[in-house]
């Protein structure tokens, strides 16, 4: 780790808050239950004590992160009901939430700047914007002065101080999160790095995220508690990029509650890194290795949610002499070093993955990693202490309690576990953690991938003309509807980036934010490729098998990395393997002409829709750049 005296923090984190005098430290506001008042730096004490003159928890505890912390806290937690202990398994639990919080609410997550501009682009008369919603910094005042006063009554509100990276990295940010929720506590111990050596960051420093997160349910005095206690209807996540501060009410679900992750390490980390000249990301980050070859190469993915990020990053490599490592499953912060070289580290500590069709044959690597210090939630429970979800064995338990608590048989006719049921594991965990994974520096990016669930028209894999165009790739990024959100069915929605749910400011500046840096860096930057693991044939089964097998496509983008001309054809939407490029052997049949196709027809129909989609939804926010390309690509289908 790095001698944090020698680390300059102004560089670090330059906009976030400083308040120079702090509250007087005798003034302990509440009943200290863990840690002590006195030690708190001055203006982390002044904003905890503003927060607890307004939620008037009962207790303040500050989390430490020590291992007889975690201990007692999930004693605690056991004790009350709210986490099952997994005997099967090695300090596992399991939680049930509320059936009403199970995944991110889009509708109830609010971007607030002054100017409405900075936050969504113009949307055309009469159309709903869909790249997230603006709150006027009043109406946000108005609604915490709603929702939050009192109410953290009759509970305890935890301190976490936490970093997303490294702690003291360079490239690492500190944040403090007060929560009401223990789940949340215990979550983020398992998710970010927690404790009083994040404090000791801050202390030097004096600047972190201000994160504020109640579950919105208090309590009167004598009133038993509900095990997932939440508040649907009052639910809001919001974000203030101009101060870093977040705050979020009503849900005690993930991506909702754990503040580290969507709400700090991509929106108010895309708003960061805009200013700072950096990139915030929802991709993921392996290394790959060929036995043969000297170096392990880095490749980022940007695949949207319940698309393959986890599966991707944690592949087990079916072609022999390949060797796969991990660094993140979901987000990265990205920069340009001195040599311009593009470098990634993964600001998360765990993995919050998908549990539903993670199994030893679709991912043995995840298999590996979480029955070890992990918390399930919303995932089905065997009659040995164990857990189930879908996909998990080809034949499922004669007899489970599913993610409701009620009694399940295979005849019951509904899922044992909810579709974005999760684990939280340490990334610790992990069998194939990259050796480099928690360099501050990070690891050097040679390609960045795109990819959605596409059922038509577009193949495996094509890589793009140039930085350019691939920057359209990722704008004009589109995917079926899954379950980690609130949408329902088999829709094809447009997720540019992957980042629909988690811009933290306007799309179209995100863009140029994108073309800029390109342009900055034209002679180092990665390429840039999309891929597609969900083509369907006319009977509507997969064409390619995936997982695993999704090396053959790695070990094709590697070579286009190492400048193999000759393995690829240039289509009207980029270069595509030849034929004979692409390892395919002993995969059996594969439809090559369908899993490659770019039919005409599809492609016309994509760009008008894609035309009418920047139009009604990005407006004169748009690059022209990117306007270009667009038609730039209609023109090589009518060439
Ligand atoms: N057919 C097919 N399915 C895949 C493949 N990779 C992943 N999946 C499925 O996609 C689903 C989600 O995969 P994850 O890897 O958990 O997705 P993620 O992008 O990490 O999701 P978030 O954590 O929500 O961001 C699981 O049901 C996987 O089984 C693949 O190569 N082919
Ligand atoms: O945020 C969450 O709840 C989980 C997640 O990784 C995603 O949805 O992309
Ligand atoms: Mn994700």
């Amino acid at each position: 780790m790095p001698n944090l005296s020698e680390l300059n923090f102004e560089e670090r984190t330059p906009v976030i808050f400083r308040q120079s005098s702090g509250a007087k430290t005798g003034e302990i506001p509440c009943r200290i239950s863990h840690g002590s008042w006195e030690s708190l730096p001055a203006q982390v004490a002044s904003w905890v004590k503003a927060q607890i003159e307004l939620c008037q928890p009962d207790s303040l505890h500050i989390i430490d992160g020590s291992i007889s912390e975690e201990i007692r806290l999930k004693e605690q937690l056991v004790k009350a009901g709210v986490i099952i202990p997994l005997p099967k398994y090695e300090n596992c639990f399991l939680t049930r939430t509320d059936p009403k919080d199970v995944a991110r609410v889009e509708s109830k997550t609010f971007i607030s700047t002054p100017e409405k501009i900075e936050t969504v682009p113009p949307t055309a008369e009469g159309i709903n914007g869909t790249l997230g919603n603006w709150m006027a910094p009043e109406e946000l005042d108005e609604k915490v002065k709603q929702k939050f006063p009192g109410c953290m009554r009759g509970r305890t509100m935890y301190m976490i101080p936490f970093s997303m990276g490294p702690v003291g990295g360079p490239l690492s940010k500190n944040g403090i999160e007060l929560t009401d929720s223990c789940y949340v506590a215990i979550s983020m111990s398992i998710m970010t790095r927690v404790g009083s050596r994040v404090m000791d960051c801050v202390r030097k420093s004096g600047e972190f995220v201000k994160c504020l997160h109640s579950v919105g349910k208090p309590l009167t005095p004598g009133q038993k508690d509900v095990m997932w206690p939440c508040n649907p209807e009052e639910t809001m996540i919001a974000h203030r990029p101009h101060s870093s501060e977040i705050i979020s009410f009503g849900s005690g679900y993930g991506g909702n509650s754990l503040l580290g992750k969507k709400c700090f390490a991509l929106r108010i980390g895309s708003a960061l890194a805009r200013q700072q000249g950096w990139f915030a990301e929802h991709m993921l980050v392996m290394g790959l290795k060929k036995h043969d070859s000297e170096e392990r190469r880095y490749v980022c993915a940007a695949f949207p949610s319940a698309c393959g990020k986890t599966n991707l990053a944690m592949l087990n490599p079916t072609l022999p002499g390949y060797d796969v490592t991990c660094v993140g499953d979901d987000i990265a912060w990205l920069r340009f070093d001195n040599e311009g070289s593009l470098r990634a580290i993964n600001p998360e500590n765990g993995f919050f993955g998908v549990a539903p069709g993670t199994s030893d044959d679709s991912n043995p690597i995840a298999m590996q990693t979480i029955f070890k210090n992990t918390l399930f939630t919303n995932v089905a429970m065997t009659d040995d202490g164990g857990v189930w979800w879908e996909g998990m064995t080809e034949e499922a338990p004669a007899h489970l309690i599913d993610w409701l608590g009620q009694d399940w048989t295979p005849d019951s006719g509904k899922k044992a576990a909810h579709p974005n049921s999760r684990f939280c594991a340490p990334a610790e965990n992990c069998p194939i953690l990259d050796e480099n994974w928690e360099d501050p520096q990070g690891v050097k990016i040679d390609a960045i991938l795109f990819g959605g669930r596409r059922p038509e028209g577009v193949p495996l894999v094509s890589e793009s003309l140039n930085w350019q165009h691939g920057v359209f790739m990722g704008a004009a990024l589109k995917s079926e509807a899954t379950a980690a959100a609130e949408h329902k069915g088999k829709m094809v929605m447009h997720d540019p980036f992957s980042m629909r749910p988690f811009f933290g400011y306007n799309f179209g500046h995100y863009l140029k934010h994108w073309l800029d840096m390109g342009a900055k860096h034209s002679a180092t930057v990665p390429r840039i490729f999309m891929v597609n693991w969900f083509r369907k044939s006319s009977a509507g089964k997969f064409l390619w098998p995936g997982f695993g097998e999704n090396v053959r496509v790695l070990d094709w983008i590697m070579r286009r990395c190492d400048g193999y001309e000759d393995i690829a054809t240039k289509s009207p939407i980029g270069y595509i393997p030849t034929e004979e490029s692409l390892n395919t052997e002993g995969l059996g049949n594969i439809d090559w002409a369908q899993l490659f196709s770019t039919p005409r027809d599809f492609w016309l129909d994509e760009v008008s829709e894609l035309r009418q989609y920047f139009k009604q939804q990005v407006g004169y926010s748009l690059p022209q750049e990117i306007q270009s390309e667009l038609d730039a690509l209609e023109k090589r289908f009518n060439a």
